[in-house]
């Protein structure tokens, strides 16, 4: 699939500094600067964490059928030693981790609304995440993974 874009079981839309692009999906998108009622939040977010990411994915799941699959967040955009910080509006969803190359899921966070979650790069190199389905879920989750793209998109291979 790589290359290639396809659809994901939610919807997506990045948003950053005027310019910062992120290939997702097999697709490269451009932000076109932040909305301005994310203001407070970003603010809040770097006063906690003292980052100042360039960029969020927005995530929608509609209900507990909007899922994302097992992945790393270790494109080569976002350098070697990426952090991660996911807010979290609406319905609590389970964010599951396994052990990079293991099966068996390792731990599982209800992220409940107006949460933060905070992953550091370790969780990235050694770690999978994933959302799965939650059937019972009938109301919508809103998910905004901030990050610093350290790099152009013209620059990364692929
Ligand atoms: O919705 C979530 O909590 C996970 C989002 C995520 O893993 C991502 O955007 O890379
Ligand atoms: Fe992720």
């Amino acid at each position: 699939m790589f290359g290639r874009s396809h659809p994901v079981p939610r919807l997506v839309c990045w948003l950053g500094d005027t310019g910062v692009t992120y290939r997702y999906s097999g697709l490269i998108h451009r932000a076109g600067g932040w909305p301005d009622r994310l203001t407070p939040l970003r603010r809040a977010v770097t006063a906690l964490t003292g980052l100042t990411p360039n960029g969020a994915l927005a995530n929608l799941y509609r209900d507990g059928d909007d899922t994302m699959g097992w992945h790393r967040d270790n494109e080569p955009e976002l350098g070697p030693a990426p952090w991660i910080l996911s807010y979290n509006l609406g319905a609590t969803r389970d964010f599951c981790l396994r052990r990079y190359g293991e099966h068996r899921q390792s731990h599982r966070l209800p992220l409940s609304h107006d949460s933060l979650l905070i992953m550091s790069p370790q969780v990235q190199r050694y770690y999978e995440h994933a959302l799965p389905r939650r059937r019972r879920v009938r109301e919508s989750r809103l998910n905004l993974t901030f990050r610093h793209i350290v790099t152009a998109a013209a620059d990364v291979p692929g």
